[in-house]
């Protein structure tokens, strides 16, 4: 699978090890930076992941720093992101199953490379659901706001 990743610098190691997981696993990674430890600001980068996703480059996304938060708002921000902030496997799965989800966020500060790999694992391995999942999504793709 096209998977595109990136992060700030609270999260450079964990998307490495992410990043070179899934290489070793065969899916295409496209590695969005940041490439060091300096301190960068966490839109720039949720905003070019987002951009992987809308124009095809990537199928999936992967956005972390510190906390996620910060990054999961950022990526949300374009309307064909549909970001789900996690922190365990299940709603990962769910993030798929019932929103279509095509980004997960997770918070490197907070959890482990062992639980970020299972969310991935169940993020990527898990369909949409569609029916009265895809109405509402539907919704989300045309905001009546
Ligand atoms: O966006 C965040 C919080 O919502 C992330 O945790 C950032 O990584 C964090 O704010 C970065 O903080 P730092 O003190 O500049 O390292």
């Amino acid at each position: 699978m096209r998977i595109a990743i990136a992060s700030d610098h609270a999260a450079i190691e964990l998307k490495a090890a992410l990043a070179d997981w899934l290489r070793d696993m065969g899916h295409d990674v496209t590695d969005l930076g940041p490439d060091t430890a300096a301190s960068v600001d966490y839109p720039d980068y949720g905003y070019k992941l987002a951009a992987a996703l809308a124009d095809g480059t990537a199928e999936r996304g992967i956005a972390l720093c510190g906390s996620g938060i910060g990054i999961s708002i950022a990526v949300n921000r374009h309307p064909k992101a549909r970001c789900a902030l996690v922190a365990e496997p299940l709603s990962a799965a769910l993030a798929r199953e019932h929103n279509d989800a095509n980004a997960i966020a997770m918070g490197a500060r907070l959890i482990g490379v062992e639980m970020a790999k299972a969310c991935v694992t169940a993020f990527l391995a898990t369909e949409f659901g569609g029916d009265r999942h895809q109405r509402r999504v539907d919704k989300l793709t045309t905001p009546a706001l």
